[in-house]
């Protein structure tokens, strides 16, 4: 539904360049809600005004629904209609609602819709309608200053959806918000998603709005995606960053001469009693470091840190079992949990490596 190919953005100021954008390539499917996460200024707001040429890219092309938009905006006088038209078709929503206070919600919600061309009563009839799909059907008649900011982020949705867009873009909509009005509205966002087959392509700094809506995500570091997937697939991935901000599991070794290994659990192998089976079919005693569970996309998937007793040479065989399982196993290098009394030997070194993989 959304690609981006080799997606560059240079902004030049006062003689200086900064590159925001350095060739992104990203991949949204349709019906999927797609998070983009990243530190600040790693380009993710670059990236989303792009998406729909509120910013001209230096180089690179977006493509909508089919639709390449990068060719729209640079071909003559027309280009314009056409980059309009095609815009109309991707609803945004702002960090800061962006409302004319001047105006009632309903005026607010008709604002595209009489730029679209609608009569009067064609956009009175949308406009209650949508308000009524984000829950705000008796505030039609206030003005912004009179709601909250959860009501307020409602009415920007209910915006948003005016044009009837296959695509939401999302900068932030939720950080604004306090987190119970988040919850609601992530699960307005996720409703929307499923009800009407909207694709929503979001960016946030908050790891937990990719935890509770996100089907996949991309991780920018210095104006590039350094890691991309479903949330399954990233937690499939040894050592992938995005999962273990996820699922971050701390703890440290009880003492020398054992092994800490991470077992991340999702799919079928999330229900099953893996770790009591691991213990009756070793006669070992596992303890737990950390963990963290949770469901994401309707599915229990979590990450866990356990330690065996003995050390990796000694477990190659109930580290083998876990694999079996279906699990995604990584066991910690020595350093990396602090135990830096336990010796390391180069060839427990090249198991270890071996292990991680
Ligand atoms: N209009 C502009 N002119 C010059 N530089 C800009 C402009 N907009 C953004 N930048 C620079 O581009 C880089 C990426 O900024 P961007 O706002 O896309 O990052 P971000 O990941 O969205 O950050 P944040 O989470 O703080 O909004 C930053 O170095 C920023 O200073």
């Amino acid at each position: 539904m959304i690609t981006t190919t080799g997606l560059t953005k240079v902004y030049r100021s006062r003689g200086r360049e900064v590159t925001a954008l350095d060739g992104v390539d990203l991949h949204v499917r349709e019906g999927e809600v797609y998070g983009v996460v990243g530190q600040s200024g790693a380009g993710k707001s670059t990236l989303i005004r792009c998406v729909n040429l509120l910013e001209r890219p230096s180089s690179g092309t977006v493509t909508v629904n089919g639709q390449d938009l990068t060719a729209l905006a640079g071909r003559g006088p027309r280009a314009n209609a056409g980059l309009r038209k095609a815009r109309s078709h991707i609803g945004m929503v702002f960090q800061h609602f962006n409302l004319l206070s001047s105006r009632t919600v309903q005026a607010n919600v008709e604002l595209p819709l009489e730029i679209l061309g609608l009569s009067g009563k064609e956009r009175s009839r949308k406009a209650l309608e949508l308000l009524d799909l984000v829950g705000l059907a008796d505030k039609a008649k206030a003005y912004p200053g009179q709601l909250s900011g959860g009501q307020k982020q409602r009415v920007g949705i209910a915006r948003a959806l005016a044009g009837d867009p296959k695509v939401l873009l999302s900068d932030e909509s939720t950080s604004a918000l306090d987190p119970e009005t988040t919850r609601s509205i992530l699960q307005l966002l996720r409703d929307l998603n499923q009800q009407l087959g909207l694709t929503v392509l979001l960016i946030t700094h908050e790891m937990d709005v990719v935890k509770t809506i996100c089907d996949s995500a991309a991780l920018m570091k210095g104006g590039r995606v350094v890691e991309s997937g479903t949330v399954s697939e990233l937690l499939a991935t040894p050592g992938s960053e995005l999962a273990a901000e996820l699922f971050p599991v701390g703890g440290e070794p009880s003492g020398p001469d054992r092994t800490v290994v991470d077992v991340t659990f999702h799919g079928d192998a999330a229900t099953q009693p893996v770790i009591s089976q691991l213990s009756r079919t070793y006669n070992i005693d596992i303890s737990i470091l950390g963990a963290a569970m949770d469901t994401v996309a309707g599915k229990q998937v979590g990450r866990m840190r356990i330690e065996l007793p003995g050390r990796f040479e000694e477990n190659v065989v109930p580290i083998g079992f876990l694999r079996e399982q279906g699990l995604q196993v990584e066991v910690a290098p020595h350093g990396e949990t602090a135990s830096a009394t336990v010796p390391s030997p180069a060839p427990a070194d090249a198991l270890l490596k071996e292990g991680a993989k």
